[in-house]
């Protein structure tokens, strides 16, 4: 397998902060820098650090759905889902890491796309034909992140069963999963379906996977 393109550090430090107004409320927004030199943001409501385990969803660049509005995945949807209820809860953290293309890059995601629309593959068999790993990302640069704004325990909003493993790897405990549930169409049902047989994406589930200890 060829490493993905963007190492993946696990050491961010914060840059710089400022206020961040959006549709769904003001948030600060603070710059992270990683060992690598990758940029990544975090976008902070109320005060996560004195909550026991804040609201928080841990999403991964997807330059195509969260800002072309492609309707190929479902990623602008859930960020706005996950934007929507820190605003209506009035607390939490938006990690919005830089692991475009589940870690290959934007363009090699393009390439990917490419084999899918060409060649009929799924998401993870055209990530293979390039040469890469099924998902590359790795969350330890999330967990630095979220140490820095002093939160080690979140409620999670994901439908990943992957993210909740690799947060808690690198020491974040996710006490709760709720289900992200958001941007549904007849171009990423095929998508989806991917994700649910072959990484395990809770798809129809409401929330769960609660492991409180
Ligand atoms: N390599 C590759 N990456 C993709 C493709 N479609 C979407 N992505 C990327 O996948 C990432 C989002 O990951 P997903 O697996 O859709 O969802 P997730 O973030 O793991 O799970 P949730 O927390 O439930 O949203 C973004 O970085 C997208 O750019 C694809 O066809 N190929
Ligand atoms: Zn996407």
């Amino acid at each position: 397998m060829t490493d993905s393109p963007l190492d993946n550090p696990s050491i961010a430090r914060e840059t710089g902060q400022a206020r961040l107004p959006t549709r769904w409320g003001t948030f600060r927004i603070h710059g992270f820098e990683a060992d690598n030199g990758g940029e990544h943001v975090a976008l902070v409501m109320g005060d996560p650090a004195a909550a026991d385990a804040p609201l928080v969803r841990v999403h991964s660049e997807c330059l195509t759905g969260d800002a072309l509005f492609s309707q190929r995945c479902d990623c602008g949807p859930q960020l706005e889902a996950a934007m929507k209820r820190i605003g209506e809860t009035g607390e939490g953290i938006i990690v919005y890491l830089r692991q475009e293309g589940r870690g290959i890059g934007l363009l090699n995601k393009i390439r990917a796309y490419g084999l899918q629309d060409e060649e009929g593959a799924d998401t993870v068999e055209a990530n293979e034909a390039l040469g890469f790993a099924a998902d590359g990302r790795d969350y330890g640069v999330a967990a630095s992140m979220l140490g820095s704004l002093g939160v080690s325990r979140v409620r999670l909003m994901t439908n990943n069963p992957a993210k909740v493993d690799g947060l808690e790897a690198t020491g974040v405990r996710v006490v709760e999963r709720l289900s992200l549930l958001a941007g549904r169409n007849h171009h990423n049902h095929a998508y989806l379906e991917t994700k649910a047989a072959k990484f395990g994406h809770h798809l129809d589930a409401p929330d769960g996977g609660t492991d409180e200890a």
